[in-house]
């Protein structure tokens, strides 16, 4: 039987972070990898290193609302190929998107015979951030639903705000009294379930949750903008563009994040991230990580605009441009 672990957490909370981190752990660095994004289309897939074929982005959409059935062919296909020694892997991470809901992920997994007869699931694990996990959980019953079915509940970004895991880790208590609450840095991937024991655990779960909460529906109805450009945009365009984003959007914004060619150093994209009203450093990646070479920016949110953010980058870019020389033509979709 092959261990399942269930990666979720609100947008931003960092899960993707762990995820790279966890792959260099040995329990994990035979691991196959199913990623899945809210947005039309994915990124994190190019953020996490691991061997090619056992990652495998799940076509993006909500896996809780309407990929579960392609999250089971996904992983009948893995289990044949490693039967015939195509791919070889000893354990399954599934990286959720940040709005999904756990449950009908777990209940696609119990209920299919095929992955029931060769997988079991050995923990949920759930990232919450300490900046604005508290106020995240508040607002939005995913953030909760997060919480609520996890066997771990990992604390992230506790360098950048020491002081706040007290108060967290109280919440998180409240919603959950079983779950281990940790440092997310702390965690070296160890797990609750095994084989035997998993299934009876998580549908208990799974029932004391239905009874405390309403099934699943999304509690706004989120959307995504997405953004490519296939030419390289300037370094200063981008933090004016975040700030000109979080200044008119507000909370309405709940993530934003890219993958950028920058035009002074074209050979090392740019990778930026939003979370609600914090932006996070740009990191510079040491190279293309596929031979998508395209600028993508995608946002995340409730009530969003469609057309201008595009436009607002456009005009950024020429009015940067303007004062620091041209660029190519423009190609914005
Ligand atoms: N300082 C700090 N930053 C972190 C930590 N964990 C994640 N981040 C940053 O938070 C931002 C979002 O992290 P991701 O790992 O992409 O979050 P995610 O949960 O995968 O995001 P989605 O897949 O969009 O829901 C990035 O800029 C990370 O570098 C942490 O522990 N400390």
């Amino acid at each position: 039987m092959i261990p399942v672990t269930l990666l979720t957490g609100f947008l931003g909370s960092g899960k993707t972070t762990l995820l790279s981190r966890l792959l260099r752990e040995p329990a994990f660095s035979k691991a196959a990898v199913l990623i899945n994004e809210f947005g039309e289309i994915g990124l994190d897939h190019d953020l996490v290193e691991t061997g090619d074929e056992t990652l495998i982005a799940l076509s993006t959409g909500c896996l809780c609302c309407r990929v579960s059935s392609s999250l089971a062919k996904t992983l009948a296909l893995l289990e044949a190929r490693r039967s015939a020694g195509e791919i070889n892997f000893d354990r399954v991470v599934i990286e959720t998107s940040g709005l999904a809901d756990p449950v009908p992920i777990l209940q696609a997994l119990a209920g299919d015979r095929m992955i029931a007869s060769s997988f079991f699931v050995d923990g949920v694990v759930t990232t919450v951030d300490v900046i604005s996990g508290a106020s995240t959980i508040e607002r939005y019953a995913e953030a909760r639903r997060q919480v609520a079915m996890a066997d771990m509940l990992l604390v992230t970004k506790k360098d950048v705000a020491e002081g706040g895991f007290k108060d967290v880790a109280a919440t998180l208590g409240a919603i959950n009294q079983t779950a281990r609450i940790m440092d997310a840095r702390d965690w070296k991937g160890d797990l609750v379930h095994q084989a035997e024991t998993s299934r009876g655990v998580l549908s208990a779960s799974m029932q004391t949750l239905s009874l405390r909460l309403r099934p699943h529906r999304h509690s706004y109805n989120f959307s995504t903008v997405s953004i490519v450009s296939d030419r390289p945009l300037s370094a200063l365009t981008l933090p004016l563009f975040l700030e000109g984003l979080a200044a008119h959007l507000g909370p309405r914004l709940l993530r934003a994040k890219g993958l950028i060619a920058i035009r002074e150093l074209p050979e090392q994209p740019m990778a930026i991230h939003c979370v609600q009203h914090m932006v996070h450093k740009p990191i510079f990646l040491p190279s293309w990580p596929s031979a998508e070479r395209r600028s993508r920016i995608i946002l995340i949110g409730h009530e969003l605009p469609e057309r201008w953010p595009g436009l607002l980058l456009e005009a950024l870019e020429a009015e940067v441009a303007s004062i620091t020389g041209p660029a190519e033509p423009t190609m914005l979709a």
